[in-house]
């Protein structure tokens, strides 16, 4: 029986792919949990016991997660990589009408509108004239999953849109309107839009990635839009350049203390993934995610170890090592095997960067604890056995 700890609220279908004779659900981490599903919040601090073995996040953005430390200790950590994006981009829909036609400020003005209502909106309205969306300039920093269809809602909304990514994947890059012009060029993005939207993840070197520095480069007035992280942009640059009115305004999904008493900013409480369908979607993908690694050790969409999937043979036990990618570690498992007088039916080895999963179908009697003392051994992170499948119903939370 696996153990899961629910940190966040998930919707009642997706529960139910708990099955009940496979999982309990609990509220909080526990020396117990096997696994972690959760959202937002920051678990850089949490300590782990040596039982959990997956965090998945129903979202995209993991800086809120100690990802390395995670694959230091075996547990393998998975997103929901697209899952949210379209909530995304529609919100930043909303973020460049917001910034162009002072939607917040005549809302303000209209709802204190004492007497006369036809009369006083006729007559203050021309404070609030701004620009139309069609034929400016868009950059799009990022063309992940939610910066792609970014750029492609501008095309649609007659906008000229630049982009850029280092980066970029494939799948990406081929979903990208041909009307998107590509830079390599970042300092071409930030002299030429008119709008800046920023959709990259919060890293070290994303840090601070808009400064005092880039914004002398951008356009007079220029709209600047953060429906990613805060600390992407620097709030002490953005303000004053807000104060000067070097940036005209400034749109966050983000809020600082320092940015809700700026002037011309527009702070969201993190919605960008709050819809009915993100989240059921997020929720979803993070726990079948978590499932099919518990129950059957493949990785699809982990941040910290590559893909890793074989389809069960018959009739075996499967045995998952996670393991650093370093010389001779398969020697060593396959050596440890052998003297366990176990025959390998089927194995499939990946690697990623500094970190390696391995999946091995065998037959013949499996002392666990003693398969566990490979854990003993360098280089070797987590060694899990998923004997032979078992039934399925579904579950409710305790
Ligand atoms: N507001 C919200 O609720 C919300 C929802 C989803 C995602 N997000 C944030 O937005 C970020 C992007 O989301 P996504 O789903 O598109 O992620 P993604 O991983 O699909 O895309 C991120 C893109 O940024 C690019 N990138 C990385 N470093 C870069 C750099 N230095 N310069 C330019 N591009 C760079 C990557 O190549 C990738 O294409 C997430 O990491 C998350 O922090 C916020
Ligand atoms: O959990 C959320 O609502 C935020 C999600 C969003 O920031 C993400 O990174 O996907």
């Amino acid at each position: 029986m696996n153990k899961v700890a629910l940190f966040c609220k998930i919707p009642k279908e997706t529960l139910n792919l708990f099955s009940e004779e496979k999982y309990t659900l609990i509220e909080q981490e526990t020396s117990e949990a096997d696994g972690i599903v959760m959202r937002s919040m920051d678990i850089h601090d949490m300590k782990f016991s040596k039982q959990l073995k997956a965090i998945a996040r129903s979202g995209a953005g993991v800086n809120n997660i100690p990802i390395e430390r995670c694959a230091e200790e075996g547990i393998v950590v998975f997103n929901s990589p697209g899952a949210n994006s379209n909530a995304v981009c529609e919100l930043t829909f909303l973020g460049l009408l917001m910034s162009s036609r002072k939607i917040i400020d005549s809302i303000d003005w209209t709802r204190n509108i004492e007497k006369n209502v036809v009369e006083s909106v006729e007559r203050g309205k021309s404070k609030f004239v701004g620009p139309e969306l069609k034929g400016k300039t868009l950059g799009v920093i990022g063309l992940g999953n939610v910066g792609h269809l970014v750029a492609n809602m501008g095309v649609k909304l007659g906008m000229e849109v630049i982009g850029f990514d280092p980066y970029i994947s494939v799948k990406n890059a081929l979903a990208l309107s041909w009307d998107v012009q590509y830079t390599s060029d970042i300092n071409e993005l930030y002299r030429r839009s008119d709008y800046i939207t920023l959709h990259v993840p919060y890293s070290d070197e994303t840090k601070n990635y808009i400064n005092k520095e880039n914004i002398k480069l951008m356009k007079d007035g220029v709209k600047i839009l953060n429906l990613a992280r805060s600390g992407i942009i620097n709030d002490d640059d953005l303000i004053e350049a807000l104060e000067s009115g070097k940036v005209g305004y400034h749109v966050s999904d983000l809020p600082t203390e320092k940015l809700l008493a700026a002037k011309n900013v527009v702070c969201i409480p993190h919605l960008g993934g709050s819809t009915f369908e993100a989240e059921e979607n997020c929720a979803e993908m993070a726990v079948t995610q978590l499932t099919e690694y518990l129950e059957r050790g493949n990785i699809t969409n982990s941040v910290n170890f590559p893909d890793c999937s074989m389809d069960r043979y018959p009739g075996t036990d499967r045995i998952v090592v996670l393991n650093k990618n370093i010389p001779n570690m398969i020697g060593q498992m396959t050596t440890a095997l052998a003297s366990h007088n176990v025959n390998i039916i089927g194995m499939v080895n990946k690697s990623r960067g500094d970190y390696a999963c391995n999946i091995i179908d065998v037959v013949g009697e499996i002392n666990e604890a003693k398969l566990k003392e490979l854990e003993e051994h360098y280089g070797i992170l987590r060694v899990m056995l998923i004997r032979q499948k078992t039934e399925q119903k579904t579950n409710n939370i305790q």
